[in-house]
């Protein structure tokens, strides 16, 4: 497996600001990353690093073994970053025509056109675009030239329910065609559904990189709900093994714990009067608040 991005040791500082401390990173080809994290956690200026845009103040990043400011290493990727603007006095077809231009083996307009959902107003100013359909040029611009990888800055921001599947599905056929994403996005469905490593980024450091699913496993646990009678032994409840929480609000119990399928056991087992259970949750979105909450590892 070659590998496309690697980045050994790489510290960013602005002025007093730490932006990214110590990152060590590789990413190999055909994989989808998602780089996750709070405001301000340093995934933009990691991004940057990897492109080749920002300088680290101290370490190593190569993008394909190279250079990241080459242009050979440039020719071969999409960037989709959060600000960018198209160049004025262009229609849109004309834009992704320039965009063309740039790469020596470039995606056919048509198809181009028809990735970005914009085939009717393909004579529209580009400029002119509202916010959403703006993203789906800036998209649409990040595969002119048939990349091998694509680096999408919180992508789907500004964009609506149609627009967003519209642009996942496009993703995913990038994807079959065994072709490399970095992603940083706020929407954890989003990077659960597509990422097959997530990559979790607090105050300038990585905090976890594993599989979504054993992120989810190790950090997400699961919830095991019921409404009590008067007979459960709430003690031996808060001592069993993988339970990590019990919170009680009238006679509505809430468990929290990492082997939901035990917890079942035992509450059967011990015959306590007990009603309505429900098991939840295991999500990314509970995973990532506990691991930023905690600032815990997981490799
Ligand atoms: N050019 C700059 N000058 C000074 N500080 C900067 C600069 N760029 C980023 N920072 C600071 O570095 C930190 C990391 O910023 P960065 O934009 O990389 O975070 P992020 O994880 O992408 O955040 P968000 O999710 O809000 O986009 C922040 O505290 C930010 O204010």
């Amino acid at each position: 497996m070659s590998t496309v991005i690697e980045m050994e040791n790489v510290s960013k500082v602005f002025g007093k600001k730490r932006a990214v401390h110590s990152m060590s990173f590789v990413m190999e080809r055909g994989h989808a990353v998602a780089l996750l994290g709070p405001n301000g956690a340093g995934k933009t200026t990691s991004i940057a690093m990897m492109l080749g845009l920002t300088k680290p103040t101290s370490g190593r990043v190569r993008l394909f073994d190279g250079d990241p400011k080459t242009a050979a290493a440039h020719e071969r990727i999409g960037v989709m970053l959060q600000e960018v603007s198209v160049p004025p006095r262009l229609s849109v077809r004309e834009t992704i025509d320039m965009f063309r231009g740039f790469y020596p083996r470039p995606l056919p307009t048509d198809r181009l056109l028809q990735v970005s959902g914009l085939t009717e107003d393909q004579k529209t100013m580009a400029q002119k675009l509202s916010g959403g359909k703006m993203r789906r040029l800036q998209f649409t611009l990040a595969l002119a030239g048939d990349p091998d990888v694509l680096f999408l800055d919180e992508p789907t921001v500004g964009m609506d329910v149609a627009s967003r599947r519209a642009f996942w599905d496009e993703v995913r056929t990038f994807l079959r065609a065994g072709k490399t994403l970095m992603l940083t996005t706020h929407d954890l469905q989003e990077a659960d559904m597509l990422a097959d490593r997530i990559v979790v980024m607090q105050n300038g450091a990585v905090i976890a990189d594993a599989p979504p699913e054993s992120i989810k496993m190790q950090f997400g646990g699961r919830t095991v709900s019921f409404v009590a009678g008067s007979d459960i032994d709430f003690e031996r409840l808060r001592r069993l093994p993988d339970v990590t929480d019990v919170q009680t609000v009238g006679r509505q119990v809430t468990v929290r714990t990492q082997n939901s399928d035990a917890l079942l056991k035992t509450l059967i087992l011990e015959s306590w009067d007990i009603r309505d259970i429900q098991v939840h949750g295991g999500g990314l979105e509970d995973a990532f608040v506990r691991l930023t909450e905690e600032g815990g590892e997981a490799q």
